[in-house]
């Protein structure tokens, strides 16, 4: 079943040229979808889009079923429950002035969610490998990879649907960015995820289906593996062909990220 569904979409900002033009993709429930492209591609539009931060001036966005009503508060309240971030700098998406506890449980706050807030904080940093003691400290206190952990649990403590990831393993450094994608496999099989990066390498290793962008059109879209054995386009065998070499998959997480 298609848990989200982009069609026919384009978007300009003022009068310029088009950034996004006719984009149209699945996500199937339960999918890891990659949204893979060169800087400037149109990837983090097409984000602000799908979190319902801009509107699509042609084609729409549908999230199970029904077109995003951006401009309905209600509506995007549970849209927001239903639909959750992780962004690129766990440094600057992490208030320093605020204890790890209050910044996971944010989004039960804000989203006015039932039930026991603390015990859910916990639950999540178990999820992403944190001792749950970390709740008491402030994000100075940890590593970019552990900050990114507990961004990533701050994304998943409301149980959403989707969560879309930007570039969320890029600012990580490569035996971090390694366990970090290790994480998001582990967290993939509970939840359908949208991984956006002009990393190749990240999306080949996390994601089932791949949308390749080109200056906001898609130029190539279909199952990763037929994607990395035989791709069409010249632009996303330049894409493959710049894919940093990857060491295998990490050793059991630990907090040492
Ligand atoms: N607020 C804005 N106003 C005007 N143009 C913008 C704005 N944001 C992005 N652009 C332009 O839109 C195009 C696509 O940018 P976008 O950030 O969506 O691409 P991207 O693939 O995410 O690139 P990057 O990885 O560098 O962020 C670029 O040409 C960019 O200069």
């Amino acid at each position: 079943m298609t848990l989200l569904s982009v069609e026919n979409v384009g978007f300009a900002y003022g009068a310029g040229r088009h950034v996004l033009d006719d984009v149209s993709f699945t996500v199937p429930r339960g999918a890891n979808v990659g949204l893979v492209g060169e800087s400037g591609s149109g990837k983090s539009t097409l984000l602000r889009l799908l979190l319902g931060l801009d509107r699509p001036q042609q084609g729409r966005i549908l999230f199970d079923g029904q077109p995003l009503e951006t401009r309905r508060a209600t509506y995007m309240r549970d849209y927001r429950r239903r639909v959750q971030a992780v962004f690129q700098d766990p440094y600057s998406s992490l208030d320093p002035a605020h204890r790890v506890q209050r910044i996971v449980t944010e989004p039960l706050r804000s989203l006015r969610l039932p039930g026991d807030h603390a015990a859910m904080a916990r639950q999540a940093m178990t999820d992403v490998g944190m001792d749950p003691a970390a709740l008491s400290r402030f994000p100075h206190q940890f590593s970019g990879g552990q900050r990114q952990r507990i961004a990533i649990a701050r994304a998943i403590v409301a149980r959403p649907e989707l969560v879309l990831a930007d570039e969320a393993v890029s600012a990580l450094d490569l035996s971090t960015r390694v366990r970090i994608v290790d994480l998001f496999r582990q967290i993939s099989t509970r939840m359908t995820m949208v991984f956006v990066s002009h990393d190749m390498g990240v999306v080949a290793a996390l994601c089932d289906r791949l949308v390749v962008l080109d200056r906001g059109r898609i130029v190539e879209a279909g199952p990763t593996s037929r994607i990395l054995r035989d791709p069409q386009e010249p632009y996303t065998r330049s894409l493959l062909a710049s894919i940093p070499r990857m060491p295998a998959a990490s050793q059991p997480e630990g907090q040492s990220t």
